[in-house]
């Protein structure tokens, strides 16, 4: 079948037989890695997305997309402490434009290392290149698994399926633990989510000043303390004008900081334009998540992005999202208060990050929002 054929032959999310492929798949523990070290050179039908998810944007991307550029924001190093206040003012305004407009920005001179980037590049990468049987046994579908190797986290469910792998290291609030982790890469995992951690600290110290509040607001809030890192492996796709890498989606947390390979692929919808957000030596890119857009009613805007599946490869990459401390699971978050007025009433309830987590699984990476299920009528 030609490929139009193949994009015209139903949709991947519902058809008879469907549930059993997507298991077959789960059972070999290989992932998505493993069916391209199988030689397949047709994707099986449950990775075709519909048109309309494929299409959500302009799939060729209007001129105006060469002009537009994900903010680039120098964090300065060391010198953005309050002794440097005319650079540190400067700083805060970009991430204010950047959070308001794009929800997105990348960050050079931010304080972790290069050599500590390149080794949790190079160590995840070993991870997911391991002989099958050996990273078999980290494989997982169960979510409440805090450790695990998984492909296509929604096996019981009909949402779209990403052709990546990832590593799922969910730390929550504790210290890291090295033990828990696979030993190829353990070392550099822990150095590197240090590292960010401090990185998070800063930022939100200057998220807490962009939206007007005292440097140490957000951080009194205790919505960033817990972190999650997902390392990513999005194998060579046979056809990548059928599938994606990862469905359009927003972040349901309250903050990432993500490190990507130069492969390429990773967009951001701007101005409902797919824009690229390209590989930027020794940058990380950090973007706004939903919490965040409900806390700061609508002001930092949590926005969708995807990343297109390619010949490519494979393309590496790491999020780290943050998000509220296990003790405050069932904490109500909603619009804080000192950014509301008569003329800026609150856009949402109150909502806590286990409630909003459920939606957001329950959904599925549909391409739609969970944060409307939350705004006040
Ligand atoms: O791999 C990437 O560049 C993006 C990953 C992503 O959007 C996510 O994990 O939420
Ligand atoms: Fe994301």
């Amino acid at each position: 079948m030609e490929v139009a054929d193949r994009k015209s032959s139903g949709s991947c999310l519902d058809y008879d037989g469907r549930a059993k492929e997507v298991e077959d798949f789960s059972k070999t523990r290989a992932g998505v890695k493993g069916l391209v070290d199988s030689g397949v050179e047709k994707i099986p039908r449950f990775f075709i997305l519909p048109p309309e998810i494929l299409n959500k944007a302009p799939i060729k991307p209007s001129d105006d997309q060469y002009s537009l550029q994900v903010p680039v924001i120098d964090l300065g190093g060391g010198i953005i402490d309050h002794d440097h206040s005319n650079r540190r003012a400067a700083i805060v305004n970009e991430i204010r434009v950047a959070a308001e407009t794009w929800g997105f920005f990348q960050m050079v001179n931010h304080g972790v290392p290069k050599k500590v980037m390149e080794d949790l590049m190079t160590s995840t990468r070993k991870f997911h290149e391991l002989p099958r049987e050996e990273k078999m046994k980290w494989y997982s579908q169960d979510v409440s698994k805090l450790i695990r190797f998984y492909s296509y986290g929604y096996l019981h469910s009909s949402a779209p399926a990403n052709w990546r792998d990832s590593l799922a290291c969910n730390f929550q609030d504790r210290p890291l633990d090295l033990e828990v982790l696979p030993h190829v890469c353990r070392e550099e995992i822990i150095e590197y989510t240090k590292c960010v951690v401090r990185l998070k600290e800063k930022l939100c110290e200057l998220l807490s000043e962009a939206l007007g509040l005292k440097s140490d607001y957000l951080g009194k809030l205790d919505c960033m303390e817990s972190k999650y890192l997902l390392s990513h492996y999005y194998p060579v796709c046979p056809e990548p004008e059928l599938t994606l890498g990862v469905t359009n989606h927003s972040d349901p947390y309250v903050l990432t900081i993500l490190l990507q390979d130069n492969i390429g692929g990773l967009q951001v919808l701007h101005q409902n334009q797919w824009v690229d957000v390209p590989y930027l030596d020794g940058a990380l890119v950090a973007n706004i998540g939903d919490l965040m857009q409900i806390i700061t009613n609508d002001r930092f805007k949590s926005v969708e992005h995807r990343v297109l599946a390619g010949r490519a490869g494979p393309r590496i990459s790491a999020a780290c999202f943050f998000y509220p401390s296990t003790a405050n699971n069932f904490k109500p978050y909603g619009p804080l208060k000192e950014l509301l007025s008569e003329t800026n009433p609150p856009l949402y309830r109150e909502v806590h990050y286990k409630e909003y987590t459920s939606l957001y699984v329950s959904k599925g990476l549909d391409g739609s929002s969970a944060i409307p299920h939350f705004k006040l009528q």
